[in-house]
């Protein structure tokens, strides 16, 4: 079995932020789990371009709002707590944080190892 916790990754090198974000990547590829949990917090503002090409991508919103918009077909989704939004095609998209940071739990496959941060095409390199 494995147990981590949120207050364990803080600081350590599975705690990765960027502009207007910070992950903590709490199941990462060596646990062998065939994903990567991550507790995620966008700040309150943020408007992050984001294009997982390598990555299938789940969020569910635990606390805070915003909205995510398709960049391909201009819809427009909002998030708040309970709303989960999976970008199950690869999706180029733009996350905004509009009232709170927004709290989520999110979920990779394939798994990150748990130190990556965005490439200038708004992806994580790929294993
Ligand atoms: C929602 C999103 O993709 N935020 C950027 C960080 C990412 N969730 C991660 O955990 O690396």
């Amino acid at each position: 079995m494995i147990v981590v916790t949120s207050q364990e990754m803080a600081g350590s090198a599975r705690d990765v932020s960027g502009p207007g974000w910070q992950s903590k990547r709490m199941i990462v590829r060596e646990h062998g789990m065939g994903h990567s949990v991550h507790e995620t917090r966008v700040l309150e503002g943020a408007e992050l371009h984001l294009h997982y090409k390598n990555h299938l991508e789940s969020n569910y919103c635990i606390s805070g709002e915003g909205e995510v918009e398709h960049k391909v077909t201009g819809e427009v989704f909002p998030i708040k707590p309970g709303t989960i939004y999976s970008l199950n095609e690869n999706d180029p998209h733009i996350l905004r944080a509009t009232k709170g940071d927004l709290l989520l739990v999110c979920v990779f496959t394939p798994p990150l190892s748990g130190n990556e941060t965005h490439k200038a095409d708004g992806s994580y390199a790929s294993e």
